[in-house]
């Protein structure tokens, strides 16, 4: 008698929330329009769905918005999704006007229910509101992953892991793969999970290391452990595209929503993953025998206030950092490597300015970037050619997966208005990163992989720093950038110097090799063979940092 009566209740109380939500979606959709302003281009919506199967789906969704873009020629398509407003951006044109220079209003993120309220990843910055929490919490990371800090502190934990994947890549070339995964284990806990017999990653350790001072050594380090947890609790989350269209779900009782059921199940995780590390450091602190990081330096600033809502500020960045750090960074590597392979002209010039600017008896440092304008030009292609985040945002995010949308964008918080349309309150915004960095009128041949385009030549124009875009905008700019670039460019620099990378029968066609679908696009396996260049090239790797 009692659960049929709670089973009326709860049908009822669904009711009457469809019902209003209902009347805002279709009756009243865009309040605060009085001048009846038209919406931007985009496909006629059919009834209900809306622009349901408009969407781009089942891979490479960023062509299918640039396509959409090309269709009603221009480069912002407004989609509305079952009383969601999505606005996709393609052209950086476009993405300054309004992700930059807006930034007051431009700046929020969806409020996704699945993962944030139900999943408990509310406390991640990544997905964080544009409020004063939020505010708070950038502002510590940005100090963290400044220029000055990054190259004043992380450079040498940097070129030891560096010196750490290239003796690998030397005694095992032909497991390239396996190192590319053992550079980036974090990459495989989020997106790849049949890929996960990852270890640990240069990108992971370095992370691992300068937030919290722990060096990872071993494949059953607890840290990898419980990040390989969070990847296995993140597959499959049913019900998350529905409850994330319609919040009001969320308020189902668990026993009649399996999808509440399986997001409560995996809340623990998204506490473990930031407590974890955290306490690790405290209780070195206590022991005297904490290695500097950025939580011990948190910690340990005596000017902060010394209480339990700060204490709950420096464990969340602690593990945005962790949860995000090093997935990105290892994508860009593996599109350098296959790059490596396809251009070998590239590759050679490379190697000859190495030659004459460093030498062959030791390797480059960051002292010589400046000199190495080519190898630059290479770090700059590799961001370009193949985006690591087409459509904006990545990592924690990716276990939302909205299904119609792809990814954790943007959000507006008010009504606006540009170029005469209106733009509602709430509107999810992509920024179609991809379609940027791939603009023919900005980057000619954009397939190609040229780093010429970066090097000045007469009176041409040099190509703009893909980093504009590539990064993300305004004030959700990824604040790891400064970081992700000196980790690529001491990568890419020293791989250039030790190796030379071919397809073994130098055969290997960009059309071979097909890119995720998701946040972070990550290539289909390909062979690499990988050989030292020169006579000495295995001294150096083998000398100690
Ligand atoms: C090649 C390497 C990387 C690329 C391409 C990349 C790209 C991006 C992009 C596109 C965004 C979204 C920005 C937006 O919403 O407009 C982002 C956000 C973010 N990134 Fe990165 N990233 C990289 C490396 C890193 C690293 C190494 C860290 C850690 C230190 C990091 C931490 C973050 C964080 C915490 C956010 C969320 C910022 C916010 O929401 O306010 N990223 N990144």
């Amino acid at each position: 008698m009692i659960p049929e009566a709670a089973a009326t209740l709860a049908t009822c109380i669904v009711v009457v929330f469809l019902i209003r939500w209902i009347h805002t979606q279709w009756l009243h959709p865009f309040p605060g329009n009085p001048h009846k302003l038209p919406l931007p281009p985009g496909p006629q919506p059919r009834v209900i769905v809306g622009n349901l199967q408009d969407l781009p789906t089942g891979g490479r969704e960023w062509d299918g918005y640039a396509a959409l873009a090309q269709r009603f020629k221009s480069d912002i398509i407004y989609l509305r999704v079952l009383g969601t407003s999505i606005l996709s951006l393609n052209s950086y044109h476009v993405a300054n006007e309004l992700l930059n220079q807006r930034g007051a209003v431009w700046s929020d993120r969806p409020r996704l229910p699945m993962i944030k309220e139900l999943m408990g990843w509310d406390w991640n910055l990544v997905l964080q509101s544009y409020n004063e929490g939020f505010a708070a919490h950038r502002r510590i990371v940005q100090q963290h992953f400044q220029p000055g800090v990054v190259s004043g502190q992380y450079r040498p934990v940097m070129k030891f892991e560096v010196k750490v994947l290239l003796q690998n890549l030397l005694v095992a070339p032909a497991r390239f793969p396996d190192h590319l995964k053992r550079y980036v284990w974090i990459r495989f806990l989020f997106i790849a999970p049949e890929a996960s017999r990852a270890k640990f990653s240069m990108a992971g350790a370095i992370i691992m290391m300068v937030t919290y001072g722990h060096r990872v050594c071993t494949d059953d380090d607890p840290f990898v452990q419980l990040a390989e947890e969070v990847r296995r609790g993140s597959e499959g989350t049913p019900g998350a595209a529905l409850v994330d269209t319609m919040p009001i779900l969320k308020y189902l009782p668990s026993w009649i929503a399996p999808f509440k059921r399986l997001a409560l199940s995996k809340r623990g995780l998204s506490v473990k993953m930031r407590e974890a590390p955290f306490l690790m450091v405290k209780e070195q602190l206590a022991a005297g025998n904490a290695v500097p990081s950025m939580v011990s330096s948190l910690l340990e600033d005596e000017s902060r206030p010394n209480d339990g809502s700060d204490e709950e500020l420096i464990k969340n960045c602690g593990g945005v950092v962790y949860s995000a750090g090093a997935d990105t960074t290892a994508t860009a590597l593996t599109n350098f490597f296959l790059a490596m392979c396809l251009y070998h002209d590239v590759q050679r010039r490379a190697h000859t300015e190495l030659d004459t600017v460093v030498g062959r008896g030791r390797l480059p440092d960051f002292a010589d970037r400046e000199k190495l304008p080519y190898v630059g030009a290479i770090l700059k292609e590799t961001l370009r050619w193949k985006a690591v985040t087409p459509l904006g945002l990545n990592r924690r995010a990716e276990i939302v997966i909205i299904d119609h949308t792809s990814g954790v964008p943007h959000c507006t918080t008010e009504v606006d208005e540009y170029r005469g349309r209106h733009i509602p309150a709430k509107t999810t915004v992509l920024p179609n990163i991809s379609a940027m960095l791939h603009d023919r009128e900005v980057y000619a041949d954009p397939d190609e992989f040229k780093p010429d385009r970066f090097i000045p030549q007469g009176t041409e124009h040099v190509a703009p720093d893909p980093a504009r875009a590539a990064f993300g905008f305004g004030r959700r700019i990824c604040p790891g950038r400064y970081f992700a670039d000196d980790s690529i460019w001491i990568a890419i620099s020293n791989i250039l110097h030790v190796f030379s990378i071919r397809s073994p029968d130098a055969g290997i066609k960009q059309s071979d090799v097909q890119w995720s679908s998701g946040l972070v696009s990550i290539p289909s396996a390909f062979s690499c063979d990988i050989q030292p260049r020169f006579e000495g090239a295995v001294n150096l790797v083998g000398e100690d940092s």
